[in-house]
């Protein structure tokens, strides 16, 4: 049977879904999409009826995950497990049932992984306990990637597992809890210079250490890993850490705001260190990012935020 030159994408209105779908769109796929108003994913009975109405694909993109950003992680770690568990094994169980001819691309994070002041590769994936800031949300990731493979070997399925970087760019959440760090830090930004401010506020540890990249740029990865790798849990980023101070500035910059950063005792603080070690998917693809900070975060502002 010719492959369908379709592909079905799990959470399509959320932040990387609304990036990924006039992509894939671009590249001449159809695209079914399942979005919030299709119910709630949590519930097998939703999941089992959207899945069963849907045409076969040749991909699945479960871009779906419940998340929360600032201090508000610590209290509601129960939450992002439950939720996002039953979300990743409803997929995965429907994935099975229905659409067992697709392969199925999951987004993963750094989240997954021990803490460590190295970069973090592959073998190190589940190894040791997690920051105690994702301890929910990174076990529900976990069920999600070693369930694809379980699913995978017990079924004779296809996936890949792309663990992502920090991303940035259009349509992120903008509430102060629910966007990724960059797009709060630059939203906050945006309103404090409004505000007439005279200084900024970097919250936690400035030298704090992340992955970052433009939510097109990291698109690109996955498409690129999908190309070249089947049955793998991947990092899919470019091995560039870059400190919160920096992309503070950077923030700064794109804004054309001159005030100096200030680090106020107490804030929030996630993980002193989360780099992951993308080599194997580098040498394996040869992609590398094509969109700087500083530009990314202008090209953002300028989708966003011009008056
Ligand atoms: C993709 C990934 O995204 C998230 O993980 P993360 O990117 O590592 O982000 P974080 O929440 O650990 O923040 C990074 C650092 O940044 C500092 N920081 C400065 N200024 C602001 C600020 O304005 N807002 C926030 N939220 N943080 C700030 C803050 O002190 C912290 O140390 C998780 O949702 C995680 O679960 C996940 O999957």
């Amino acid at each position: 049977m010719p492959e369908p030159e379709r592909d079905l994408v799990v959470g399509a209105d959320g932040f990387l879904g609304c990036n990924l779908v006039p992509r894939l769109q671009a590249e001449g796929r159809e695209v079914v999409g399942i979005g919030r108003a299709a119910g709630d994913l949590a519930d097998w009975a939703t999941v089992e009826r959207l899945f069963r109405a849907a045409p076969p694909v040749a991909r699945i993109f479960h871009v779906v995950t419940r998340q929360r950003t600032g201090a508000v992680q610590y209290d509601i770690q129960g939450e992002l497990l439950a939720i996002n568990a039953r979300i990743h094994l409803n997929v995965l169980e429907a994935w099975r049932l229905f659409q067992p001819q697709a392969k199925l691309i999951s987004t993963g994070s750094s989240c997954t992984y021990p803490e460590s002041a190295e970069p973090l590769p592959e073998a190190r994936f589940g190894q040791g306990p997690t920051h105690p800031s994702v301890v929910g949300y990174g076990l529900a990731k976990q069920v999600l990637a070693t369930g694809s493979a379980a699913y995978a070997h017990q079924y004779g399925l296809h996936f890949l597992h792309c663990v992502l970087a920090t991303l940035y760019g259009p349509h992120d959440n903008k509430a102060a809890d629910r966007s990724h760090f960059v797009g709060a830090l630059l939203d906050r930004a945006v309103r404090e210079k409004a505000a007439g401010a005279e200084s900024f506020e970097v919250w936690g540890d400035p030298r704090t250490v992340r992955e970052v990249l433009h939510v097109d740029d990291q698109i690109d990865a996955i498409l690129a890993a999908d190309r070249v790798f089947d049955n793998a849990i991947l990092n899919c980023a470019a091995n560039t850490p870059v400190t919160v101070e920096a992309v503070a500035q950077a923030a700064l910059a794109a804004l054309d705001w001159s005030v100096p950063l200030v680090s106020p005792p107490g804030s929030f603080q996630g993980a002193a260190y989360k780099m992951l070690d993308s080599t194997r998917f580098l040498d394996g693809t040869g992609w590398r990012p094509r969109i700087g900070l500083e530009a990314g975060l202008r090209s953002l502002v300028a989708a966003e935020y011009a008056a």
